[in-house]
Order: C-alpha cells, then sequence, then structure tokens
C-alpha cells in the first residue's frame, strides 16, 4: 500500500497496457459479478478521455447478466453525441457493445445548452444507483479526475462532504463545459479503481501524496482504490 496517512491506496504495475486493459477488464467484470449476486441491479461509472478504450474493448465481452447493469461516466463534456470528444460517443462505441449492448445506458448529457436546466433530472435517474457498486477513474497530469479540477469553478462545492450528485464545472484546463459526479459519490463506490499510464501521470500521483484535495483532487477518490499502471 501506499500514500499518506489519510490516503492508502493498492499500486498495481503492468508490463505493458495490453495487459493491464486485460486484466483490469477482468477485476472490472469479477467486481461487477460480485456486486449482482447481492443486488437486482448494480451501478458502475467509468471514465471518458483516451485511456479506457481498451479496456472497454475487453470488458464488453465479460460474460454477465448486463441486463442487470446500470452504466455511467465518471464525467461528461457538455457536447452533442455525435461530438468526437463526447464521452457518451465512447461508451457506445467501445463499452455498451458485444454482451454489453444489453446494459442500461444512464445518460450524463442532454441536448441543452448548459447543464444547469437538466441537473435535477439527470440527478434524480442516478440517486436510487448509490453507493455505486464499482467505479473506474482516470487522472490528469494536473491529479484532476473525472472532472473535478484544481483551481475548477465548484472545486469546492464537488470536494464537500455535502455535495450534490453532480454538478456542472468550469475549469482552465478543460476545453468545453463539464458535468461531474461529485468526490463523495465517487469516493462512495463500493469497489475503486484509478486508470494511468505513462511516466508523467506516475509522477504526478507521487506529487499528489502530502497534498490536499484542493491542490490534487485525486486525493479524494484513492484511499482504498485499486491504481493500475502501465508505462
Ligand atoms: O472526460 C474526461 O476527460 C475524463 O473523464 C477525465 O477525468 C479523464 O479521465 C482524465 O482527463 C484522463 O484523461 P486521459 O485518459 O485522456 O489522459
Amino acid at each position: 500500500m501506499a500514500g499518506d496517512q489519510s490516503v492508502s491506496y493498492e499500486f498495481i504495475e503492468y508490463p505493458d497496457r495490453d495487459m493491464l486493459a486485460i486484466d483490469l477488464a477482468n477485476q472490472l467484470a469479477t467486481d461487477l459479478e460480485e456486486a449482482l449476486l447481492h443486488e437486482d441491479r448494480v451501478a458502475m461509472a467509468v471514465p471518458g478521455g483516451t485511456s479506457p478504450g481498451p479496456v472497454f474493448d475487453d470488458l464488453c465481452n465479460a460474460d454477465l447478466d448486463w441486463t442487470r447493469v446500470d452504466v455511467m461516466l465518471s464525467d461528461e463534456r457538455w457536447l452533442p453525441e455525435e461530438h468526437e470528444r463526447s464521452n457518451t460517443r465512447l461508451l457506445r462505441q467501445r463499452l455498451l457493445v458485444e454482451r454489453a449492448a444489453k446494459a442500461n445506458l444512464l445518460p450524463m448529457y442532454a441536448p441543452k445548452p448548459t447543464p444547469g436546466e437538466v441537473l435535477p433530472e439527470l440527478e434524480s435517474m442516478i440517486a436510487p444507483e448509490l453507493p455505486l457498486a464499482v467505479v473506474l477513474l482516470g487522472m490528469g497530469e494536473d491529479m484532476h479526475t473525472a472532472s473535478i479540477f484544481p483551481e475548477a469553478d465548484r472545486l469546492e462545492d464537488a470536494l464537500s462532504p455535502k455535495a450534490p450528485i453532480l454538478l456542472p464545472m468550469r475549469a482552465p484546463g478543460a476545453p468545453e463545459p463539464r458535468i461531474t459526479l461529485s468526490a463523495r459519490v465517487l469516493d462512495g463506490a463500493l469497489r475503486k479503481h484509478v486508470l494511468i499510464f505513462g511516466a508523467g501521470k506516475r509522477a504526478a500521483l507521487e506529487k499528489a501524496k502530502g497534498l490536499s484535495p484542493v491542490e490534487a483532487p485525486i486525493n479524494a477518490v484513492l484511499n482504498g482504490a485499486k491504481v493500475h499502471w502501465a508505462e
């Protein structure tokens, strides 16, 4: 285990990205199977961005009862689904296919100019799913996770123990408006995984040790997590 007194996590290093993707997909499938033994329906949140595609390519073939799985994003870029930066688009193309096509997608986007007006509706679909059975998160070299960025406009709200389920978010590091699950929802997941690739992100994770969640938002969700890393 690594981390300072308040944040303790397991760091798993893989020989390469392919091995990581296969092994992490297996672990997520096992997590879901285990959760399905105890619940009628289980919810999993996953990130967008560039890292998780290969994990989705393996996970989508997992032999489990996907009809009882609700899938949602950890965060979304407020862009139409057709946009190449849409995380929903990534999910539909890489995760919600093959066997996983039977899973239910809980939307994190609606075609409105800003997230504010549809937030209550999106939240009302997520609320009955909490706590999340499984969460997979990404991280940026600036130590953001989901769309909880250092210097984001709603950073303190997103990190608050009383945070709402979802927050609209704008940040210098994010080219478009975002919507994100709050840290308390992500951190409250029963099984937590973080996926990071490359020396820069490994160094960023090291740098996060001892920093506050305001400086390093990843620290708000790391406790008890498994961090999966490959060069
Ligand atoms: O929509 C997003 O951008 C995310 O969900 C975000 O939190 C992502 O996980 C990290 O920025 C890492 O992104 P990469 O995997 O592209 O490096």
